[in-house]
């Protein structure tokens, strides 16, 4: 089970997003969460997976909480993937950087349509979907227990929407990955979603 227990949350000395905001995801379970523009919900996935300590309050995988170092069992994909590269390393080396075995990466590779030709480029000299493919290709080499998917569609074409939430969808239920994700599509979301979550 994943859970965040009573997680109070604001920026720098500002005021909070959030106070005393619980949930708890099941393995299998995928949730949606729901809130208007700029009520948290890219801040709370960040805080799901470890990114941002709240201000009071905890996130639990089975009752311990998330790792410091090492592989973390909550591993999120966001949408900003430029973001979350090293721009100094090939894409080969990016994916390389969950510690997959090849057999594990070459399988991921071919459900994203990750092309031979892009593992030798560097991350600007990628379009943003291509190089969401490598994150997400990265967050499921790292075998998460849950997975946070932080409007990952949103800079693609309806195609290659599709294409990567249906391997998303897939994995989730062959792993029986917890998913917790934010979408801005009211018809994504009602494909994906097996619970909504209001945010505030
Ligand atoms: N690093 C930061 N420092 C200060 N304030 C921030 C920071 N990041 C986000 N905020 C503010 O915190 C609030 C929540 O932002 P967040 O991105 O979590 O909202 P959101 O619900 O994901 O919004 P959207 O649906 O528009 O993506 C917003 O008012 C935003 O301006």
């Amino acid at each position: 089970m994943l859970e965040a227990r009573a997680i109070a949350f604001g920026y720098g000395g500002g005021p909070l997003l959030y106070e005393g905001f619980s949930l708890a995801v099941a393995p299998g379970e995928r949730v949606q969460l729901a809130a208007p523009s700029g009520a948290g919900k890219t801040t709370l996935a960040r805080i799901l997976a470890g990114y941002e300590r709240p201000r009071a309050g905890t996130v639990l995988v089975d009752g311990a909480p998330l790792p410091r170092r090492g592989r973390c069992p909550v591993q999120l994909v966001g949408q900003h993937p430029e973001l979350t590269v090293d721009p100094r390393q090939t894409m080969a080396a990016v994916l390389a950087e969950a510690g997959a075995a090849p057999e594990e990466v070459e399988r991921l590779r071919a459900l994203l349509g990750i092309r031979d030709r892009w593992l030798t480029r560097y991350p600007r000299e990628l379009s943003g979907g291509e190089l969401q493919r490598f994150c997400i290709a990265r967050a499921l080499a790292a075998s998460p227990r849950y997975l946070i998917a932080d409007e990952v569609s949103t800079m693609l074409d309806a195609v290659t929407q599709a294409q990567i939430w249906s391997v998303l969808l897939a994995e989730a239920r062959a792993r029986d990955l917890g998913l917790v994700f934010v979408s801005h599509s009211p018809a994504l979301a009602a494909r994906i979603a097996t619970r909504v979550v209001p945010l505030a």
